[in-house]
């Protein structure tokens, strides 16, 4: 403990002990406290005072506000009104080492993890009180065989319910601190394990000077005390000695003492209605009112306790220039190697993911029935005419089925009907995709149509056309069947013009369409989406990932504990991105190998251009999970915001439907959005190979750094604001 400027044996620099006169190392001026802004005072006008070195019990019924009382003492919560003083200091003011080790602070709650075995617990916490490591094996072990744990190394979550509240007060305990809160640590003990915890804090802390709050429901308990003090509805209604109190009201037992003051307490508020508690009160004996020379014996036996920091034996602990991001960073290590279920997942998904879109996603759909009505020709492979189709021939027919070889064979299967109604009911039915039907004499009317150009009559145009009924109710399946089924029909027309001795170049569309500047000529689906899938792969399993590590660092009060014992929560959340970023840059890696590598989508630009933008994203994605999980308490509330995000960003990111095709408005508000501007410049890299001098992806950039600029921003700004996260 070198890097500490004062410890519990330290002696005070100025003023010295009197005798018969001690200082208050605790002391509590007219507390107020409530939760919610008007609402029913939890204390109300408290005042407490707490003789250095020694223990002191905090007695009360449940939910009188003993715990609150406590919280507030070790800087967990702040007063709404009142003052409170810890060795001279408030909680929280420069030079107190409070939140800090100048307190042993056991919770009610467990405020363990159970990922940690019980000597990492205790090197945990004893690096973080500014402990060697050599210390905290010595201390722990007294402690551990002390407090009859004798598993150090079985994690605590393996422990039983006592042995686990014995680590808590081992905890506590660790560096020796001059201050000890203890929030009921009897509670669940048996009863020889409960007097060997209050032999332990006798011995412990006597020698010492330590000095011990202590709160118990095992009211007759606290007769080992000091002092006790009994507290009601947010007052104490007496602090003495024990003896004294039962001297001075003339009761057997504490619980006694406690009735009666309660009782009087009621009747000053509230008249004599609580008829069971009088009839208890009436029956005591007549010397239950105290009386004035017992009470003068009273102050004369008792020592004075004065509230004058420069009486203190004991000094604050106050580590100068030490951080706690190491600490930090070796329990986030350990939790997440521990949680190797949850690395397999989180390195499983973008595989599965990547593999999933490679094989579901943008595929031409296969084997669509297409009912056919060939009124002009019976198809079959022997009496197909020649190719090029001749339309010297005498009497051409089967063009037909020229057409139908022409149409591709893997995305439709062809059913021949016998009539239109037949082929239109199999669709209706769903038994089909669509109907094509040939009219009869349709060979040598779309061979006459070819010869007699301008001269051609409406009849033969229209026994030259092929009919096409489709069904249009699945845009996508629909879209690409039509256009196959045009292609088929261009590819059909060239052939047949050729056939004809016409100009195979006089094409039936009027157009052509060259080779693209970017991208294939064919269309492929999966080109537009590969980019977005990236991004939004790597933003978002980030974000789930440290917004739910966030939450479980802080369950069963964890967080709240390390904060208590000293731990600054920017140093928590530095230690969490160091760990986090480390699973990003897998997570990001796996995601490129995958859809760029194994799925051989094609990057056209610079890869490290690529890779950057992506673990920009990936940083974006980690602070807003850490935003997420700063704004709520519940794992619940958190996951509900993730998804809130999730959604709409994935709707409006243009990963699902080009930005293009966006309502205007819609489409001049939503670029703003973290994924828009990236996914863009991403498509940009990927697809057309443009680098940074193209403003698409310099846009992209520019989005990702103030996005993840905010996120860093706001995080910090609401963990500093919520301080802890007690209310
Ligand atoms: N975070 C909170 N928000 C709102 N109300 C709270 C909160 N914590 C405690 N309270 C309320 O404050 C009152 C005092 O609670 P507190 O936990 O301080 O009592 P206690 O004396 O420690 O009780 P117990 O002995 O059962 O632990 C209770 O009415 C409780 O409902």
């Amino acid at each position: 403990m070198d890097t500490q400027s004062g410890g519990p044996h330290a002696p005070a620099e100025s003023g010295a002990a009197v005798a018969g006169v001690r200082a208050a190392a605790v002391v509590v001026k007219d507390a107020r406290k409530s939760y919610t802004r008007g609402g029913t005072p939890v204390l109300n006008g408290l005042n407490m005072t707490v003789a250095e070195g020694s223990i002191y019990g905090l007695l009360g019924a449940s939910g009188c506000g003993k715990t609150t009382l406590l919280t507030c003492i070790v800087g967990r919560r702040p007063l709404d009104n009142g003052a409170i003083r810890v060795l001279g200091f408030g909680p929280g003011a420069p030079g107190s080492g409070l939140p800090g080790p100048t307190v042993g602070y056991m919770p009610q709650e467990l405020a363990l993890h159970g990922m940690f075995t019980v000597a990492e617990t205790f090197r945990y916490f004893g690096w973080i009180s500014g402990m060697t490591t050599a210390e905290i094996r010595l201390r722990s072990e007294r402690l551990l065989k002390l407090l009859d744990i004798p598993f150090p190394d079985k994690l605590v979550g393996e422990l039983s319910g006592g042995q686990q509240r014995r680590v808590s007060l081992g905890v506590a305990l660790l560096n020796k601190p001059p201050v000890l809160i203890l929030d009921e640590p009897t509670v669940g003990v048996d009863p020889t394990l409960r007097q060997s915890i209050w032999d332990l804090l006798l011995n412990e802390t006597r020698n010492a000077r330590t000095t011990v709050i202590i709160t118990t429901h095992y009211i007759e308990e606290a007769r080992q005390s000091d002092a006790v003090g009994l507290m009601r509805n947010g007052t104490l209604l007496d602090e003495d000695a024990p003896e004294a109190l039962l001297r001075r009201y003339g009761c057997a037992s504490m619980e006694d003492v406690f009735l009666k003051l309660s009782v009087r307490q009621q009747r000053e508020r509230h008249g004599t209605s609580d008829s069971h508690a009088i009839a208890l009160v009436e029956t005591t004996p007549q010397h239950a009112t105290p009386r004035p020379q017992d009470e003068q014996a009273d102050v004369q036996s008792r020592p004075v306790v004065v509230d004058d920091p420069s009486l203190l034996q004991t000094r604050p602990v106050v580590l100068a220039g030490h951080s706690n991001v190491a600490p930090c960073t070796w329990k986030m290590a350990v939790f997440t190697w521990r949680n190797k279920s949850v690395i397999g997942i989180l390195f499983a998904l973008p595989i599965i993911i990547c593999v999933l879109f490679g094989f579901a996603v943008g595929g031409d759909p296969k084997s669509l029935h297409l009912a056919v009505v060939n009124d002009d020709f019976t198809c079959c492979e022997r009496n197909l005419p020649a190719f090029p189709s001749d339309c010297e021939a005498e009497d051409p027919r089967g063009l037909s089925c020229r057409y139908l070889q022409r149409i591709n064979k893997d995305m439709f299967d062809v059913d021949d009907y016998d009539d239109v109604d037949a082929a239109q009911r199999a669709v209706r039915e769903g038994r089909a995709w669509g109907v094509i039907h040939f009219p009869s004499n349709y060979s040598h009317s779309l061979v006459a149509r070819s010869r007699e150009g301008r001269d051609v009559t409406a009849t033969t145009l229209d026994s030259s056309d092929i009919s096409v009924w489709l069904d249009m109710s699945n845009r996508q399946v629909s879209e690409l069947a039509r256009s196959a089924l045009a292609t088929a029909a261009l590819q059909y027309f060239e052939d047949v013009q050729r056939g004809c001795k016409g100009n195979p170049n006089a094409k039936a569309l009027p157009m052509q369409f060259n080779e693209p500047i970017y991208g294939k000529r064919d269309l492929y689906f999966p080109d537009f989406f590969a980019p977005a899938v990236i991004l939004s792969v790597v933003y978002n399993i980030n974000c789930i990932y440290t917004m739910s590590g966030f939450i479980d660092d802080r369950k069963d009060g964890f967080m709240e504990r390390s904060i208590s014992s000293g731990v600054r929560v920017t140093e928590i959340l530095g230690a969490h991105v160091l760990v986090d970023a480390v699973m990003m840059l897998i997570v990001t890696g796996i995601t490129l190998v995958f859809m760029c590598g194994f799925l051989g989508f094609e990057n056209n630009g610079s890869l490290w251009i690529l890779i950057f933008l992506c673990l920009i994203h990936g940083f974006c994605g980690m602070f807003q999970g850490y935003f997420i999980s700063s704004l709520f308490t519940s794992d619940f509330e958190a996951t509900f915001c993730c998804m809130g995000f999730y959604f709409p960003t994935l709707l409006l990111s243009g990963l699902m439907w080009p930005l293009e095709g966006m309502h205007p408005l819609l489409r001049n508000s939503v670029w703003l959005l973290p994924l828009n501007l990236a996914t863009t410049a991403i498509r940009s890299i990927m697809n057309r190979g443009w680098g940074l001098g193209s403003p698409d992806v310099r846009n992209g950039f520019l989005s990702a750094t103030f996005w993840l600029a905010f996120f860093v921003l706001v995080t910090l700004t609401t963990l500093r604001l919520k301080k802890s996260f007690a209310t």
